[in-house]
């Protein structure tokens, strides 16, 4: 075996860029044989589907491993390090390896995992690169809504944090070595210049920070970083860790996700109109899926990031496919989801 095998990992809040990002490093890879593992919460795969259906030579479905488990980081044992194992005992092994963590995601143990006897011997991490979604920073989305945690408080006596979005968003910083300050097509100079702020002082770290829209930063930039990140884990404690030194495992029931199936959808406009309403009265973080409309060949992807909707026909309905239309929806603890799906089938 030559040198160990680079691993970049991507993180970011859901809806900040990441799979976006990664499709530009698969269509600008150079040559370079990529796996991709992708983790993803709540169980629908849409980031592994528009990864395969990106039609990029380089990258075939067998380089594209979703681990749909939902926290990457509480089933690192599990889940990632078989099948990190498995990956490396392949006949051809990649030039580099790329993990998307899920936006839900603590990175700090992830990149622990690589100090496994079995994978650090045989693999690096390069770098942790960590998207930001720039407008919605601009938008104070990541600052502490005291009336929100106030409400929460009285509902949960348990809760122990800040913001738990607030807390997430910072330990994603302090993990990184890079930054991407992403969207930034959505923002004028002045709208840049706070974000650029505002994410430095959340970080005691000094990564460097890149401006990108569409995820669109040089591969160079982001791969071969070469920094070895597994020997540098005592630097980037996430605030769990710091409060709890003795290792505690986290937990995700300060979020929530399920999904919603639908029947045949008559218009894309009506639904889309209907999922921002439901987005805003619901406070739904996330919201993305495929839906098939009634007399069109195409499926459409629906990707909502906040009340921020995005959609287009992405490809055509295989022969003899099932034309499900499923939507994920990731919230705060507490989503009605009775309410909710019924207003998405309205
Ligand atoms: N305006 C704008 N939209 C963007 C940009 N980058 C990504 N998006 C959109 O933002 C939405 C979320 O992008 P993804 O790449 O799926 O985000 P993600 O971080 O992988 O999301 P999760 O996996 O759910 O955490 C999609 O609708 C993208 O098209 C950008 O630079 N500008």
């Amino acid at each position: 075996m030559t040198g160990k095998i680079p691993a970049t990992v991507i993180t970011g809040f859901l809806g900040a860029g990441k799979t976006t990002m990664i499709r530009n490093i698969l269509q600008n890879a150079g040559g370079r044989r990529i796996a991709l593992i992708i983790n993803e919460f709540g169980d629908l795969g849409v980031d592994g589907d528009v990864l395969k259906g990106c039609g990029v030579e380089t990258c075939t479905e067998d380089d594209v491993i979703e681990l749909t488990n939902g926290c990457i980081c509480c089933t690192v044992a599990d889940d990632f390090i078989p099948t990190m194992t498995a990956l490396l005992e392949r006949d051809k092994r990649p030039d580099h390896i790329v993990i998307e963590t899920s936006g839900l995601a603590l990175p700090q143990p992830l990149i622990a995992a690589f100090n496994w006897p079995d994978i650090r011997t045989q693999v690096t991490v390069d770098g942790v690169v960590t998207v930001v979604d720039s407008a919605a920073v601009a938008a104070g989305r990541f600052a502490e809504d005291h009336d929100k945690l106030a409400a929460q408080r009285v509902a949960d006596d348990n809760l122990d944090h800040e913001s738990p979005i607030e807390e997430l968003f910072e330990d994603q910083l302090t993990a990184a070595d890079l930054i991407v300050l992403n969207k930034t097509d959505l923002l004028d100079a002045a709208g840049l210049d706070l974000v650029r702020h505002e994410v430095a002082a959340r970080t005691a770290r000094k990564p460097v920070l890149v401006e990108a829209s569409q995820g669109a930063v040089p591969v160079s930039v982001l791969l071969g970083l070469n920094v070895g990140t597994e020997s540098d884990i005592a630097n980037r404690k996430s605030h769990h860790e710091l409060e709890h030194e003795d290792g505690e495992e986290h937990d995700h029931d300060e979020f929530d996700s399920f999904v919603v199936a639908l029947d045949g959808v008559a218009d894309a406009q009506v639904l889309i109109e209907r999922l921002r309403h439901v987005i805003e009265a619901h406070d739904i973080l996330r919201l993305k899926g495929f839906v098939a409309i009634e007399g069109k060949p195409m499926r459409l992807l629906i990707q909502a990031v906040g009340s921020r909707i995005d959609s287009y026909f992405d490809r055509p309905w295989a022969a003899g496919e099932p034309r499900d239309s499923r939507l994920v929806v990731i919230g705060l603890a507490g989503l009605d989801r009775a309410a909710i799906e019924q207003a998405i089938r309205a």
